[in-house]
């Protein structure tokens, strides 16, 4: 089954450098489209029942479904699906997605608190502001010496902002406690047949414990270390999840940027929008928020969401049964880019975020929904736009210089490699 094939090649888990080229290469999530629309036509837009040995594997093809699925957690379906548990249990293994309904309980209501769930603007955005605005300003000084810059260097910038925002300034330079993250996260994606790698498991939860056991403040260790509560909570148990997390906020902020480059118009909006903003301060920045979703509309950073059914449910209008334990899952670029529903589908349209045209879609869900949806949402958005601003700011007349190039009057390539992204002045 093809459908299958591009996010689990890119990886479910972590993105691979070499599987996203290839990919891109072809175009794969563009397969995988096609054959949704195959399916649909064949079997209307009930889910449909994948033949593999040993699972039963549902393809949910209706947007109201698939939010209607995630609306039902975890009464009806868990996030803790059984593939999900098998690749995130080597670095997460008390991370909130994978926990069981118990543990969930005190886990989530945690999380939420120290992200500060619905807050445009965290209670700590001043100094995450500060930490973002530190890097970024002195990235762009040394860039701007060198005719280009690549993803590649943005990415280095990043996870020294993302290391002090979670963790504590002390932890800036700690590129080995990341480099062990990624290394286990990789291992995730080829759960079904690798070891185990305890030992890797085991330093890079000694590095955390050590951030833990002197809690800087104004970061989010400091944010959770207020909050959790009980037993079963454990705080430095959700922070490789917080930490992998940030990842697909990189990703989206510098495809976000490559948008920006090869859209004049938006790029226009968005220089208005930063104009004159002190960058340390914390900012809503609207505009540059809907870029990155934008950005997540088009090419989601988790493009399949996965459920299983913990009880016997029924669908269409003859209750056809699925049983218990069945997968589902939810492919969103099938909904992002539905050529069919969507005029704007394959365009570059941030509007659609402003204007309610997006929050009309219940099949967006590049942060999920329901009750086990993102809770760091607006956190990532912040810390998105606010790194997006300072790019815009600095290299706001470079152009993107790698392939694919993207252009206002093409559609956007259904699969784009962030890895390879190159831009010059
Ligand atoms: C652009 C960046 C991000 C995107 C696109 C994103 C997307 C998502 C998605 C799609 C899910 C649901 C996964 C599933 O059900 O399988 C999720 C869950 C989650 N995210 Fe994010 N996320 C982002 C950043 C963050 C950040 C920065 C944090 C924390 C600092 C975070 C914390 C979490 C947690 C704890 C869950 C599990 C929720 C639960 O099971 O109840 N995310 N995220």
């Amino acid at each position: 089954m093809k459908l299958g094939f591009p996010p689990v090649a890119a990886g479910v888990i972590a993105r691979r450098r070499v599987a996203m080229k290839i990919l891109e290469k072809f175009d794969a999530d563009s397969i995988a489209l096609k054959t949704v629309t195959k399916l649909r036509a064949e079997f209307g837009s009930g889910p449909v029942e994948l033949d593999i040995p040993g699972r039963t594997v549902v393809v949910v093809l209706d947007p109201d479904d698939a939010s209607n699925i995630l609306d039902d957690t975890p009464a009806r379906f868990t996030a803790a699906n059984r593939e999900k548990r098998s690749a995130l249990a080597p670095f997460q293994p008390r991370g909130l997605l994978i926990s069981n309904d118990r543990a969930r309980r005190s886990r989530r209501p945690v999380n939420e608190a120290a992200l500060e769930t619905p807050e445009t603007l965290h209670s700590m955005a001043r100094p995450f502001a500060t930490a973002i605005d530190e890097e970024m300003s002195s990235f762009v000084v040394e860039s701007r010496r060198n005719p280009e810059f690549d993803a590649g260097q943005f990415t280095s910038v990043w996870w020294c902002a993302v290391r002090r925002i979670t963790l504590g300034d002390a932890a800036r330079d700690d590129s080995s406690l990341t480099d062990a993250l990624w290394t286990l996260r990789t291992a995730g994606n080829w759960s079904y047949f690798f070891p185990n790698r305890h030992r890797l498991r085991d330093r890079f939860f000694d590095g955390l414990y050590n951030y833990a056991e002197n809690v800087e403040e104004n970061s989010l260790l400091a944010a959770l270390d207020s909050r959790a509560r009980g037993a079963a909570t454990d705080p430095v148990g959700q922070i490789p999840h917080w930490l992998f997390a940030f990842d697909a906020a990189g990703i989206a902020t510098i495809r976000a940027f490559a948008l920006l480059v090869t859209h004049p118009e938006q790029m226009a909006e968005a220089r208005r929008e930063i104009d004159g903003a002190d960058p340390k301060s914390p900012h809503p920045l609207p505009f540059l928020r809907s870029c990155v979703l934008e950005s997540l509309r088009l090419w989601p950073t988790t493009p399949t969401i996965l459920r299983d059914s913990v009880v016997d449910t029924y669908w269409g209008d003859d209750r056809m049964k699925i049983r218990s334990g069945s997968a589902f899952l939810i492919y969103t670029p099938a909904f992002h880019r539905d050529t069919h529903t969507l005029d704007y589908a394959d365009s570059f349209l941030p509007s659609v975020w402003l204007d309610g045209r997006a929050e009309s879609q219940r099949g967006f869900l590049p942060f999920s929904s329901g009750p086990a949806g993102c809770p760091g949402r607006n956190i990532a958005l912040f810390a998105a736009s606010t790194a997006l601003a300072q790019l815009v700011a600095g290299f706001g007349n470079y152009r993107l210089t790698s392939t694919p190039q993207l252009t206002p009057s093409y559609p956007m390539p259904a699969t784009f490699d962030h890895f390879g992204l190159n831009f010059s002045s």
